[in-house]
């Protein structure tokens, strides 16, 4: 498709996409008119952590770049934090219901942004504990801003990362340091994250950030896309089919772990622990 083309179903994209920010306004996205990449922000105040509705807004706003074969996507956010990961208010004394389709949509997040056939990249402008790092391992690209912090830390919460999330961050820095992160439930600082690969880069700024962002998705314009994305697809397929073909089990492994008394006394103290941090 023709650039000019292209960006006019973009900007029919970002017209959709901004009326239904209007409604609903936790994801913000916006197509760069020369380069045709969308910036999509989390603004899930203050912290967006990931509970059902930002999730769904996600989700949707990945199944709408697609449709109109975005030319790439910046993952970032509008707060000090990039995310809080998982909102532990949909964990700690859930409604089965509700905890059905927030985990089946974090499911479907994984799954579309794992397998995106277009370029994305996690700007990581502040923390992003547990669910905001699986988020950045989503992408293929990851640059982070100073004195942060990112890792999969559930087990600080007496919780298990699911295989998806083990297997996400496996194949960004290896299984001997995904167990060493995984079983401590390691936060990593920016600088120890670019040592161990777990990051890409480290910017100054978040505007830094948008910069190297635009400039490695700008890396593939003369690579077809046909052929990247097959390439991304040899890749990460059988990470994929083995998420897509187990993921009935973990959604009931999941229902039955938060229902666990030894869990949900865990999620209460953590969430105690939060709220104490900030009245200190
Ligand atoms: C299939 C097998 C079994 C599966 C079991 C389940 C597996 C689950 C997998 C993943 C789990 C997760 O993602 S759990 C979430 C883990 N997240 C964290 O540990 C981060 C906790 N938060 C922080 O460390 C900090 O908030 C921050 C560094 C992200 C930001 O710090 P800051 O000082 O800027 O902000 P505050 O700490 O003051 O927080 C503001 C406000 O937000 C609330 N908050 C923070 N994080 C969360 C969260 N994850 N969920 C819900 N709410 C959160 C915090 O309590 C404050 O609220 P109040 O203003 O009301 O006090």
């Amino acid at each position: 498709m023709a650039l000019s083309q292209h960006l006019s179903k973009s900007r029919q994209f970002l017209a959709i996409a901004r009326n239904y920010s209007a409604a609903a306004s936790l994801v913000n996205v916006e197509v760069n008119d020369k380069s045709g990449v969308a910036v999509v922000t989390l603004q899930r105040p203050p912290v967006n952590s990931l509970n059902l509705e930002l999730l769904t807004e996600i989700k949707q706003t990945l199944t709408g770049l697609e449709k109109n074969k975005s030319r790439g996507a910046i993952i970032t956010s509008a707060f000090k934090t990039f995310s809080a990961g998982l909102d532990i208010l949909e964990m700690y004394k859930p409604n089965p219901d509700r905890a059905k389709e927030f985990w089946t949509t974090l499911q479907d997040v994984w799954i579309s942004l794992y397998s995106a056939q277009f370029p994305t990249v996690a700007l990581i402008n502040g923390p992003a504990p547990a669910g905001g790092c699986l988020l950045s391992l989503c992408c293929e690209y990851r640059i982070m801003v100073p004195k942060a912090v990112i890792g999969l830390n559930e087990t600080q919460l007496g919780i298990v990362a699911p295989s998806w999330f083990a297997a996400s961050m496996e194949n960004v820095i290896g299984k001997r340091q995904t167990e060493l992160a995984l079983t401590t439930g390691k936060l990593f600082t920016t600088d120890e994250a670019l040592k161990v690969g777990l990051i890409d880069e480290v910017v100054q700024t978040k505007e830094e950030g948008l910069e190297k962002a635009q400039g490695f998705i700008g890396s593939f314009a003369r690579i077809s896309p046909f052929a990247r994305s097959l390439s991304k697809q040899t890749v990460r397929g059988g990470t994929i089919r083995s998420m897509v073909k187990g993921r009935e089990a973990d959604l009931q492994l999941f229902l039955a772990t938060i229902q666990q008394d030894q869990v949900q006394k865990g999620l209460g103290l953590y969430i105690e622990a939060l709220k104490k941090k900030q009245a200190a």
